[in-house]
């Protein structure tokens, strides 16, 4: 039988007859004899039959079913027939059928499964066993409510409604983006059972979201870009758009356009520097000099010469004609005094009279000195208290702090982060002559998480490390230095604030979560975010893979 025939070509199957058997009553062909010579009634059949008129005829006759007497085209006998001869054949061909039909359902790539009308699983290929981690052996024979939650089976519309639909998307679990081919099997307008035909997508789905994710950040850095290439704001180089720094970055514009003398407050990190430079960018003094000097790197009988200079000859080892200190160079410009809070009471009393009588001497001069140069200072230690200790002078403190800008530590501005993360994985993938790598989700959790004490200094050096460590283009949470890791496997549960945002769609994990309900939708979101790579939603829960499944056989999360 050819695997694609309907057709039962009956004169394959019949065997030779004598014309002197055949029984013709009235014109008619009414019987034959049989090799016993005995009679036996005949059904007269054309050259071949169709398989469907093959049940129409037989279920017409008396059984036992008579043997054939096949007619030629001008309807002469032409053979017998035998019914079991016939059973034969179609046995024969039905299994052949059966496996190449059974082979074509296993090569398939999509996952199949037939249902009889009972929603009863009748077949289940190795794709699907493949997609759902669901053996045959444990659906067969079972309702696919057992394995999959009720209004997820979209094989029931295809039984109770008897239609068919095409490229359907559906998530039938979590962790499973899939689309659907479905028809109900008809048997003479009943329907017998149902088909489904699911091509898995999740990939498709993960491959399209990191698209997605890499052309939004692609974006941002074209209007970053942008930003760059028209240079009227020198403020861009303070990266992060979270409200408390942007806030003290609208303050510190408004305040660049005077001279107003800045005390900069901030943790160290914090990008106290960068905003020195960005104020003087901002202000009518752009053009004329920035002199940064550090108070707690100079030692204190170097400072005095290296803020006010010195006269030629001042001092053993001095340059013969004198050199002008950084107050002077900064004539015009800004003076940006980093780490105020170091210099000594003694040098504090030279710094302010300085300020205050806008004039001073170099060391071993006598000619006084008149210079307009802005003073912006910072400091990481509390002015106040120094004062209140006697540590710092109370009136240098007031000359400096005439407006004061706090910039808040990263840990208030967490929303920060994955864009600093972002830019400076960037930067340095650039620097290292790398392709940028991927983030593994966690890990961006744990650097969020994180409450760096040492701000976008330590974010910095830690994304370089990370650079370094990446290994195939992926950053794990092994790759973190073990304070970080440490820290995300024992962080608190998250605030209201950290669900604000995106990137933490899924909060680490407290083993004893009172409300069931809470604890499944924390593991439909780490399956979600993980697409479905249960090792990586346990490790993202922070529990144990098996511990997961345990929780998703509770939930009925398969
Ligand atoms: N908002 C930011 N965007 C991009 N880079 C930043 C930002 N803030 C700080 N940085 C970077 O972090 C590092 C530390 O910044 P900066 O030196 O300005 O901090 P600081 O507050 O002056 O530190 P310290 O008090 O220790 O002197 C620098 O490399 C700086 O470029």
């Amino acid at each position: 039988m050819p695997f694609d025939s309907l057709d039962i070509p009956l004169s394959a199957i019949a065997r030779p007859i004598a014309a002197e058997a055949i029984i013709i009553r009235d014109g008619v062909i009414q019987a034959i004899a049989n090799e016993r010579n005995e009679t036996v009634s005949v059904l007269c059949v054309q050259q071949s039959l169709l398989l469907s008129q093959l049940g129409e005829t037989l279920r017409q006759l008396p059984q036992p079913y008579p043997d054939f007497l096949l007619l030629d085209e001008r309807q002469r006998p032409a053979g017998l027939v035998k019914v079991s001869d016939l059973l034969n054949y179609l046995l024969n061909g039905w299994q052949k059928q059966n496996v190449v039909l059974h082979t074509i359902l296993e090569t398939m790539s999509e996952a199949i499964t037939i249902v009889d009308e009972q929603n009863i699983v009748q077949f289940w290929n190795h794709a699907a066993e493949k997609i759902y981690e669901l053996d045959r052996s444990k659906v067969i024979g079972t309702s696919l409510e057992t394995h999959f939650a009720r209004d997820s089976i979209r094989l029931k519309d295809a039984l109770a409604a008897g239609s068919s639909f095409q490229r359907v998307y559906h998530v039938p679990r979590p962790d499973r983006h899939v689309l659907i081919n479905s028809a109900p099997i008809k048997q003479e307008q009943q329907i017998i059972g149902a088909i489904s035909i699911e091509q898995d997508i999740t990939e498709l789905v993960r491959l399209h979201e990191e698209l997605t994710h890499t052309t939004a950040h692609l974006h941002n850095l074209q209007q970053e870009m942008s930003r760059f290439q028209a240079a009227d704001d020198p403020f861009y180089i303070i990266k992060g758009h979270s409200l408390p720094l942007q806030s003290v970055i609208q303050t510190a514009k408004k305040v660049a356009k005077t001279d107003v003398t800045v005390l900069l407050y901030g943790e160290s990190g914090v990008g106290k520097e960068l905003f020195a430079q960005a104020l003087h960018q901002f202000s009518r003094r752009q053009e004329q000099p920035f002199i940064a000097i550090n108070c707690a790197a100079i030692p204190a009988a170097l400072f005095e010469s290296e803020l006010f200079g010195y006269q030629g000859g001042a001092f053993t080892g001095a340059e013969k004609k004198g050199k002008p200190g950084k107050l002077e160079l900064a004539h015009g410009g800004t003076l940006f005094l980093d780490e105020i809070g170091e210099l000594s009471l003694e040098l504090q009393a030279k710094l302010l009279r300085a300020l205050q009588e806008r004039q001073f001497y170099r060391v071993g001069g006598t000619d006084p000195i008149t210079v307009n140069t802005r003073i912006i200072a910072a400091t990481n230690r509390n002015l106040e208290q120094m004062v209140e200790r006697g540590a710092f002078r109370e009136d240098l403190y007031y000359r400096l702090s005439v407006f004061q800008l706090e910039i808040p530590p990263l840990r208030e501005r967490k929303e920060d982060i994955p864009e600093l993360v972002h830019l400076f994985m960037q930067e340095f993938s650039f620097a290292h002559g790398h392709p940028v790598p991927r983030i593994a989700p966690e890990v961006m959790q744990a650097l969020t998480n994180f409450p760096w004490p040492g701000n976008i200094r330590q974010l910095k050096n830690v994304i370089e490390r990370l650079l370094i460590l990446q290994e195939d283009g992926v950053i794990q949470l092994e790759h973190l230095p073990s304070g970080i890791r440490l820290n995300h496997e024992t962080v608190a549960p998250p605030s209201a604030q950290d669900s604000a945002f995106g990137m933490m769609a899924v909060q680490p994990f407290e083993p004893f979560v009172a409300d069931p309900e809470l604890e499944r939708k924390k593991i439909v979101a780490a399956l979600e975010r993980t697409y479905g790579n249960k090792k990586a939603a346990a490790k993202l829960l922070g529990i144990s893979r098996g511990t997961l499944y345990n929780k998703l056989n509770k939930y009925g999360l398969h």
